[in-house]
């Protein structure tokens, strides 16, 4: 057969379609044009930092690059996918062809392809936080605890221990002397739970998300031939919210880009607030060190919010500490006063923001383009009882996850074990639905199985009790049926939501609502190619609960937008109200004497103040009622220095005693 090489087709800058330099401001543009080698985008907030990257996108594939050949790391998959969405619709559809996701899914991808080279079968199961500390649980219960007057760690400070060792690459003996200093005396155990829950996930053929970075790390590392075979696959590695990443991520950069040194950073270092997930901001800063020759484009010009918003944003970010300087500023007008409002009470100021957001809604503006920001879940519930007092629909992020709730992941439990027979987390799950089976009865049924009984058949187990025994051959005849719908995701999750009908009603008094989330899994686990895919993606990307609450509320105006600051990342709104903003919260009191973490909480106050575009409102009560008694408060340490010329003050005034005021004048 005869060969004919297709020689690339080049275009040059002359040929782009796309008007690149009306469309981008000089940094971005440079940025966009940016050739080879390494570059780090220090960006400001709303600078423009996504719109860089989509561009870049669409000129490198316009350029000639084969899409595949791009790799674009992005701190969520949602977010990934957004970007190649805006890049096909200003160039074409190539771009989607793009690998885009976060380090933990293309680690993934590593890792099951070379599975045989660490030791691991292409099928190994990925657990997430909450399987994460079960497991840590179950191995905890198989170690003497030595008693002492202080409490032994809980599951979750144990898995917490862990995680920050991996991540913040440190022993668990160092993590635990610098910041569990009280649990100094259960070292040793502590260390020896830490070996046990490696073996565990050894022996099982499972990886935490810290494993996914660490065994890719390793094996690219140690293995040359497996690490020139993945950096050769692309020609360009973009990564976004650099400033979220940690020192393994860091490296990963490294080793995917270290055949071509093709890379490019994007980040604000001001925005980076998920230390407590090991980011470290300061690998903005080192950046420069771990990539030679690195050309750094800084991108200060806001396009997003008014200058007031972002006087107020330029002053709350001269309280954090170490940081590339920036000062942002915009050409837009400089727009109205941003208010600070104080309110006598929790009930006052929610007063104050249904009053409010009834008054936009009728100045035109669609609740979608109002958002109420908080630091933490539970700051929003008072205000939810008044929007739903007076209809105002609205959708909350940043609470639990819907693949995190109880109900979810019994199902999943069930499908999870049909794929890996050897997850004895879901197992114990799945087993101690049945009525009359406990811990005990679950491991002597697990050990059974892994000794050579039929796991699918735990009815043929010996010894077991007439109690259960129905329950286990309905719980055998479910995976015969599982295993014959083999294929097809949504008919093997109705299966097993058909079968829990009758658990769930017996656990949750709220059962109906659980269904009804269920059923809508259901009709959207049609996306999902394969029950390895669907379990795999949803331990790494658990769905927001808001995306089951849109599929089942059918209101026709779109929701008000509630929403954490830590959720607030990347997004943007006509209108901000900051609630809550107390002392105490905001910093939060366990930041309070540590110099870095109150840094991290003043860059999470910048988050919230510059995803307004026109109009920003902080607000606090000035008393505070929880159960524990009621008090009065301070507001937020790191507005009280910002002067009134730029923060407005507001008070709050009854209508009778405005009234009143007026008659006597
Ligand atoms: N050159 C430009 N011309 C016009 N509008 C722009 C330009 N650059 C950015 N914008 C607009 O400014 C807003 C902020 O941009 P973008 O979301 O890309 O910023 P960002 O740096 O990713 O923000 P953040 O980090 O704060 O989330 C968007 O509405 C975007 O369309």
């Amino acid at each position: 057969m005869k060969k004919f090489v297709l020689s690339q087709e080049d275009i040059t800058p002359a040929e782009y379609s796309i008007q690149y330099e009306d469309l981008l401001n000089e940094a971005q543009l440079e940025a966009v044009m940016f050739d080879e080698g390494s570059a780090l985008i220090v960006a400001g907030a709303g600078t423009g930092k996504t719109r860089t990257l989509v561009y870049r996108v669409a000129r490198l594939v316009e350029s000639g690059v084969d899409p595949t050949q791009i790799l674009l790391l992005t701190f969520t998959r949602r977010a990934a996918s957004e970007m190649l969405r805006r890049a096909s619709q200003i160039l074409d559809e190539r771009c989607q062809r793009v690998e885009g996701g976060t380090f933990h899914h293309y680690c993934s991808k590593i890792l099951h392809r070379y599975a045989e080279k660490i030791g691991y079968p292409e099928q190994f199961t990925i657990i997430d936080a909450g399987d994460a500390m079960d497991t840590v649980n179950l191995v905890r219960s198989q170690v003497d605890i030595p008693t002492q007057k202080k409490r032994f760690p809980k599951k979750s400070t144990l898995y917490n221990i862990f995680s920050t060792s991996v991540n913040k690459q440190m022993t668990v003996r160092d993590v635990i002397e610098q910041q569990y200093p009280q649990f100094v005396n259960y070292t040793e155990t502590i260390e020896l739970l830490a070996d046990k829950y490696a073996a565990y996930k050894e022996q099982n053929f499972v990886m935490d998300f810290d494993d996914l970075l660490v065994k890719t790390r390793d094996l690219l590392r140690d293995q040359q031939e497996v690490r020139k075979k993945v950096a050769a696959q692309h020609k360009h590695v973009l990564v976004d919210e650099y400033q979220d990443t940690n020192a393994l991520q860091a490296e990963l950069t490294q080793l995917f880009s270290s055949i071509h040194n093709n890379v490019m950073a994007v980040g604000d270092d001001a925005q980076s607030i998920y230390s407590f997930r090991g980011a470290d901001h300061k690998n903005m800063m080192r950046y420069p060190e771990l990539f030679e020759d690195t050309k750094i484009i800084k991108l200060e010009e806001n396009y997003r919010s008014t200058q007031r918003i972002l006087d107020v944003a330029n002053r709350v970010l001269k309280q954090a500490g170490e940081k590339f300087e920036k000062e942002l500023y915009t050409v837009k007008e400089k727009g109205d006063m941003p208010g600070l409002v104080k309110a006598a009470n929790m009930n006052d100021q929610s007063r104050f923001l249904t009053q409010m957001i009834l008054n936009l809604r009728e100045q035109g503006h669609e609740l979608n383009e109002i958002a109420c920001l908080f630091r933490n879940g539970r700051d929003s519930f008072d205000l939810e009882v008044m929007l739903n007092k007076k209809n105002i629909p609205y959708i909350k992020y940043g609470g639990q996850k819907f693949t995190e709730a109880a109900h979810v992941k019994d199902v999943l439990a069930h499908l999870r074990v049909l794929v890996n027979p050897k997850d004895t987390i879901s197992w114990n799950r799945v087993l101690m639905l049945i009525d009359g089976i406990g811990p005990k009865t679950a491991e002597e049924l697990f050990s059974w199985a892994q000794t050579g009984g039929n796991p699918y058949r735990p009815d043929q187990a010996p010894n077991t009790s007439d109690r259960y025994l129905t329950q286990l051959k309905a719980l055998g005849n479910l995976f015969s049926e599982l295993k014959k719908l083999d294929g097809s995701v949504p008919e093997q999750l109705q299966t097993v939501v058909d079968y829990y009908a009758k658990f769930c009603k017996k656990r949750f008094d709220d059962h109906p609502k659980r269904m009804k989330d269920l059923e809508t899994f259901v009709d959207i686990s049609g996306t999902y190619r394969s029950l390895e895919k669907m379990i795999e993606e949803v331990a790494l990307d658990p769905i927001e609960a808001t995306a089951i609450d849109t599929e089942t509320t059918e209101k026709d105006e779109p929701p008000l937008i509630l929403s954490t600051i830590h959720s607030a990342k990347g997004l943007e709104w006509h209108t901000v109200f900051l609630i809550q903003c107390l002392d105490g919260i905001l910093p939060s009191g366990y930041a309070i004497d540590d110099e870095e973490q109150i840094d991290e909480e003043v860059r999470l106050l910048y988050v919230a103040v510059t995803r307004a575009k026109e109009q920003l409102f902080i607000t606090y009560p000035a008393l505070f009622q929880s159960r524990y008694g009621d008090y009065f408060t301070n507001p937020s340490r790191f507005i009280e220095d910002i002067e009134k010329d730029y923060l407005e003050p507001w008070l709050l005034v009854e209508e009778s005693e405005e009234e009143q005021k007026q008659l006597e004048e």
